[in-house]
């Protein structure tokens, strides 16, 4: 989505506050694996989860770390989408039992959805979590309503704004 609707509220997140919340992720996580409250890796979901699933990894001292890159694509109409880079199979394991599933954000939960059918015992973690993929995800910390539009600060910069008298 490029282009955003008049109803669609702006959620900015700073890089302080992503690092904030991935920490505030991390801490809810320690000790909830099913190893003795261990968990036995982290995968990113590319893009959007690999700084959060960087500062999650540092925070439990989790050193092994994988990826899984989902790409979502319109297929006549329906959106779909597909696994265009896979985790190492010795990795995952038993379907992902003992794995963190790591991303920035569930929106409508088409992507969680993918990744849970690949690896139904893995747990699935975001930073943020909006109402129609709540149920796709395990553990989040600050949901935001659906019409919300959420700006990372990877994709962002400091640019000039017309100060507010100034506008038309
Ligand atoms: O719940 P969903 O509706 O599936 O949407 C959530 C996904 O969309 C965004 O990724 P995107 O596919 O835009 O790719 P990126 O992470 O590379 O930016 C976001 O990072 C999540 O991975
Ligand atoms: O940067 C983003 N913000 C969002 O709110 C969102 N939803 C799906 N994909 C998204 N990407
Ligand atoms: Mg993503």
């Amino acid at each position: 989505m490029t282009d955003r609707l008049p109803h669609e509220k702006g959620f900015h997140v700073s890089w302080d506050q992503i690092h904030r919340d991935a920490r505030a992720l991390a801490w809810r996580l320690d000790g909830q694996g099913p190893d003795n409250g261990a968990w036995r890796a982290v995968v990113a979901i590319t893009r959007g989860g690999m700084a959060p699933a960087m500062i999650v990894s540092r925070e439990l001292d989790i050193r092994v770390v994988d990826t899984i890159s989902v790409k979502s694509y319109d297929h006549q109409s329906q959106s779909e989408a597909r696994v265009i880079k896979a985790p190492q199979a010795e990795i995952m394991g038993d379907a992902g039992e003992g794995v963190l599933v790591v991303d920035d954000l569930v929106d409508t939960g088409k992507t969680l959805e993918l990744v849970r059918k690949l690896y139904p015992k893995a747990h699935f973690a975001t930073v943020y979590a909006k109402p129609q993929g709540r149920d796709m995800v395990d553990t989040y910390i600050t949901e935001v309503s659906q019409d919300t539009w959420i700006f990372f600060p990877w994709d962002m910069a400091l640019q000039y704004v017309e100060p507010y008298r100034g506008k038309d």
